[in-house]
């Protein structure tokens, strides 16, 4: 499902009617395998917030969950409804529904042939990935405000440095708890092998997160990480929503940009990779 696909008439917001009756049991059957794996592995490696936040919404096991049920509860906890789009859509699309406290989720589901990895965010990754966090208050605030300053990055022609702080926090990133390393990034929490890969691999680097050094460092969409970033609280990321990221853009645009796999002499490091996985793949 490609930008190009989208159906005749499409709204200008891009949203759709999920039409929940129109899953097939195969579908169902689909999120049930997806569900049930990734639950089983998720108990100590998936942050608290983030299974605080699933058990309080209705998503069943079972059955793909209806944006209207999740939308209900959302509301009520921190003002947010989840939205159905048909994949991905344009940058000021999305950033003006995330100012919104709307969150477009996929309205699709993969192949049971792909469960592993996708390009495109389905409702598995959207719904199972980034829904549960979007019921924490610190979350809800983070992602809102990220809404209004890609507006403003896209604006100034910065978008790039911008997703980059998404991608590793919102999507990748780690979080250290007093019992451990913990998971809170969705493109992880919904991927069972990168859950895996992302906390025990000896792989990978695992940086502190350092707000210019994430900025200017390059990210794989077609791989597991070669670096994670690792934040104390998620405290941490409402600081950087009250910061004003304007004068960091024009010091960031000048410099070089880093390779995923690089490490800095300055990096405050919880790992340092031995890179196996990502060499082995060169
Ligand atoms: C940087 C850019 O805004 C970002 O990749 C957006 C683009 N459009 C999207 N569209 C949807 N539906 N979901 C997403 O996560 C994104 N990501
Ligand atoms: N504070 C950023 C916006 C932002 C919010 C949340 C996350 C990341 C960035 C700015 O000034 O543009
Ligand atoms: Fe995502």
């Amino acid at each position: 499902m490609h930008l190009s696909d989208l159906p005749p008439g499409q709204r200008d917001d891009w949203t759709i009617d999920q039409q929940w009756d129109r899953y097939t049991p195969e579908q169902h059957q689909v999120w049930a395998t997806l569900f049930e794996r990734q639950t089983k592995l998720l108990e100590g490696r998936a942050c608290d917030e983030f299974l605080a936040g699933m058990r309080a919404l209705p998503i069943a096991p079972d059955k793909i969950p209806d944006f209207r049920q999740l939308s209900a509860v959302l509301k009520q906890h921190t003002g947010w409804e989840v939205v159905a789009v048909p994949g991905l859509v344009p940058d000021e699309v999305f950033f003006e529904h995330l100012a919104n406290r709307r969150f477009p989720a996929g309205q699709f589901i993969r192949e049971a042939s792909q469960l592993d990895y996708l390009q495109e965010p389905d409702v598995f990754h959207d719904v199972f990935g980034h829904v549960p966090l979007l019921m924490n208050p610190i979350i809800a605030d983070y992602i809102q405000a990220y809404g209004v300053g890609g507006l403003r990055a896209k604006e100034k022609g910065v978008l790039d440095l911008l997703a980059r702080v998404y991608w590793y926090t919102v999507e990748f990133g780690l979080v250290e708890q007093k019992d451990g390393l913990r998971l809170y990034g969705a493109g992880i929490v919904s991927s069972y092998t990168e859950s895996i890969f992302a906390l025990d691999d000896p792989s990978p680097n695992r940086v502190r997160f350092d707000l210019p050094r994430v900025m200017q460092t390059d990210y794989r969409i077609d791989d597991f990480q070669e670096t994670y970033f690792v934040i104390r609280h998620l405290d941490e990321l409402l600081q950087l929503a009250h910061t004003d990221f304007a004068p960091l853009y024009e010091q960031v645009a000048q410099r070089p940009v880093l390779q995923p796999g690089t490490i800095l002499p300055q990096d405050q490091l919880v790992h340092r990779g031995i890179g196996t996985y990502h060499n082995a793949k060169r």
